[in-house]
């Protein structure tokens, strides 16, 4: 990681040692960074007792969180730094005594004044999975928990950045053709859903409303694997396409359960397996948390894969950034 985001990363854990005592944490952002954050809210209500909910940028400010004060540490993330609902809600946080950090890729941004403070990250197709947004924000999840309750444990976590691009790479190599034949098959669907529990829940929502939805303009939606068997599962058919993940944590047996139910009543069930990931380079305790950088890497080939399949650029929009609203 880079001698930069390190530092960064540095300066916002002494400042919540500063702090003292935290006891609510609030993750907040809009859309693919409020996807990003999910995995953060995982790990730390797996791994500490502190209270700690992810929420849509506006809702956090609608709701008026009763927790929330000096002893909250709010993250939010925008990679622009631009998104307004994010930084009102940075604002609003500074503003009922929160330590507040943001996350984002641009520099000096409107985010970033309104933050206490920044940890930046970097983006692009050459930059090593360590300095990426998940990178990045595992460098600083598990640094924050080993100053709340250090151990071996998030010593190891934090090492295995340092393999995170071996691992990344190779499961980008091992899934393009098998990515390349999915989106060959799928490209003339109009609607795909997006299935996944537990660590991926980020991952497979980020697929549906923003790689899908606004980038390739296919109808899809985000079903939790539990949660299919309590409406979804009925709009299951022979031609109904699903891409469904199974990921490595106890959560695997919700995923495990749906994947099975689908394959019986769908032909279009495709199944990004967690346990075909070469994940041997990472200590095995930790590679639940690690497992959805990866299935990050898969979504994101069939996004691409699909854009070129169906000859929809992922940079297209028809109102982001081009309307009021
Ligand atoms: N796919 C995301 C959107 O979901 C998000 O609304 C937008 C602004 O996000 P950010 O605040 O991270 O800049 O960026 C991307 O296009």
């Amino acid at each position: 990681m880079k001698d930069q985001f390190k530092q960064e990363i540095k300066t916002v854990i002494e400042a919540t040692q500063a702090k003292g005592d935290i006891d609510s944490i609030y993750l907040v952002a809009c859309g693919g960074s409020h996807a990003f954050l999910q995995p953060a809210e995982y790990v730390l209500t797996k791994e500490t007792t502190i209270p700690a909910t992810v929420l849509p940028s506006r809702e956090f400010i609608t709701r008026e969180p009763k927790a929330l004060g000096e002893h909250s540490l709010v993250v939010s993330c925008s990679h622009s730094g631009t998104t307004p609902e994010t930084v009102a809600a940075t604002k609003y946080a500074r503003e009922q005594g929160a330590l507040t950090v943001a996350f984002a890729f641009a520099d000096e941004s409107p985010l970033e004044e309104e933050a206490e403070y920044t940890i930046h990250y970097a983006w692009g197709p050459e930059t090593d999975a360590s300095d990426l947004n998940t990178g990045v924000l595992y460098g600083w999840l598990f640094a924050y928990l080993n100053v709340i309750n250090p151990s071996e444990k998030y010593d190891r976590a934090l090492k295995a950045l340092d393999v995170l691009n071996d691992v990344t790479t190779k499961t980008r190599e091992q899934y393009t053709p098998i990515i390349a034949k999915w989106a060959s098959e799928l490209k003339r669907e109009p609607l795909v859903y997006s299935v996944a529990s537990g660590i991926n829940a980020g991952q497979a929502y980020s697929f549906a409303i923003c790689w899908l939805q606004e980038m390739q303009w296919v109808n899809s939606a985000y079903i939790h694997s539990g949660e299919y068997f309590h409406g979804p599962f009925e709009i299951t058919d022979f031609d109904v396409p699903f891409i469904m993940c199974e990921g490595l944590g106890k959560a695997r047996a919700m995923d495990e359960r749906a994947v099975d139910f689908a394959k019986k009543h769908s032909d279009k069930v495709y199944v990004i397996d967690n346990k075909d990931f070469d994940m041997s380079l990472i200590d095995e305790d930790l590679q639940d948390y690690y497992s959805q950088i990866v299935s990050g890497v898969v979504y994101r080939l069939i996004a691409e894969s699909f854009a070129y399949e169906r000859g929809h650029s992922l940079d297209v929009r028809r109102y982001m950034w081009k309307l009021e609203y």
